[in-house]
């Protein structure tokens, strides 16, 4: 693959790291050219004490946007959509803004407030408050539009859950199907990712996962099992439910070219800084990392109560990564979890 080979050590000493920061378990994955390589630390249920399981199936939170960002730039491939016609030519009288179209919704720069700020301001209330709720579609915009917005369409990047909340919209309206028929027909069973399913509204995960263990404001505050949620906060922002593996999969596929055509993905590959270290890059649905060793890393990361992912490729898809820590609210925690991308991509640090 013409990298380094991973550093398992500093892989499972920033999963140690992910422990000491408060997380009751971690994992990661890497698979490419040199095979498979799995490192895991902790529990996965803290009753049981059962360990962490790379094979358990967990909550990817926004890792769900790049799964949306594909289904509907297949629409486009499909001359279904257009990315720079206006959302409201699709869906009539939706924003109060003509200007918004749908490639600022791809790119975080539609102005578009995020309702989930106020929504989880207050953490496990918050969270308690919702995690049964069904909401539909419109009710999410809703919340978002009664909210001033972040900005005049396409002035600058502002991460809003409510852009791939219209994402979801979007698909449905041009497919008349709802999203999770999209997901399967498109990528789930396509890539045979037999462990990533979009079961909203159902709470469960079902098969052997991982339990999310949410930290409340209140320091010392003891952990909430926070497993068992609709998620229909996110819907098509953060809904889905995966594995390391499929994780691997569908990031490899995505940057080899297995799920769009070559325009699409460059279009999806064309990043934008999302702030000014000029290290951290945005494209349509998908982050790009520059790690400390040259190498651009492309995905996704998630964080949903009780879960963080890491879901990354390299550029020629040879070597792929998948982390998560089952815990959340705890940023220590998450910058942890980020080391596995230096150990994985970057090997060995020079001494
Ligand atoms: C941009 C992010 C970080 S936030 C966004 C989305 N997740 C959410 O919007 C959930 C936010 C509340 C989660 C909760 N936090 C609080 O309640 C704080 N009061 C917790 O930590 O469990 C996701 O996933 N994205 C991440 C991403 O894309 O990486």
């Amino acid at each position: 693959s013409g990298l380094p080979a991973p550093d398992l050590e500093a892989l499972q000493a920033a999963l140690q790291n992910t422990l000491a920061a408060g997380a009751p378990g971690a994992m990661a994955r890497i698979s490419g050219v040199d095979g498979v390589q799995t490192k895991t630390a902790g529990v996965r249920d803290k009753v049981s004490g059962a360990a962490m399981d790379t094979d358990a199936r967990f909550r990817i939170g926004s890792v769900t946007k790049t799964f949306s960002s594909v289904v509907l730039l297949q629409l486009v491939a499909e001359k279904k959509i257009e990315l720079d016609q206006p959302v409201n030519h699709y869906l009539p009288g939706l924003l109060p803004d003509d200007r918004i179209t749908v490639r600022h919704l791809m790119t975080h720069r539609s102005g578009l407030s995020d309702y989930t700020n106020a929504m989880f301001n207050n953490t496990v209330p918050g969270f308690e408050a919702v995690r049964n709720k069904v909401f539909g579609y419109q009710e999410l915009v809703q919340l978002s539009l009664n909210e001033p917005r972040t900005g005049e369409p396409g002035a600058a990047y502002s991460y809003s859950n409510t852009n791939f909340v219209v994402v979801g919209m979007l698909i449905e309206k041009a497919t008349g199907n709802p999203v999770v028929k999209e997901y399967d027909r498109r990528i789930i069973k396509p890539l045979k990712l037999r462990n990533t399913s979009y079961v909203h509204p159902d709470t469960k995960i079902k098969g052997l996962h991982a339990n999310g263990y949410l930290h409340p404001d209140e320091a010392g505050a003891p952990l909430v099992d926070s497993t068992e949620q609709t998620v229909s906060w996110a819907q098509s922002a953060g809904a889905m439910i995966s594995s390391a593996a499929d994780l691997n999969t569908f990031t490899s596929a995505l940057v080899t070219g297995r799920l769009l055509p070559p325009q699409l993905l460059d279009q999806m590959l064309t990043m934008t800084p999302t702030d000014a270290t000029n290290t951290r890059f945005y494209g349509l649905g998908l982050r790009r990392y520059d790690l400390s060793c040259g190498t651009s890393v492309y995905g996704h990361t998630g964080t949903v109560q009780g879960f963080y992912t890491y879901a990354f490729s390299t550029r020629d898809g040879k070597r792929s990564l998948a982390a998560m820590a089952n815990t959340s609210n705890r940023g220590s925690a998450n910058t942890a979890l980020g080391g596995t991308l230096e150990a994985a991509f970057c090997g060995k640090k020079p001494v």
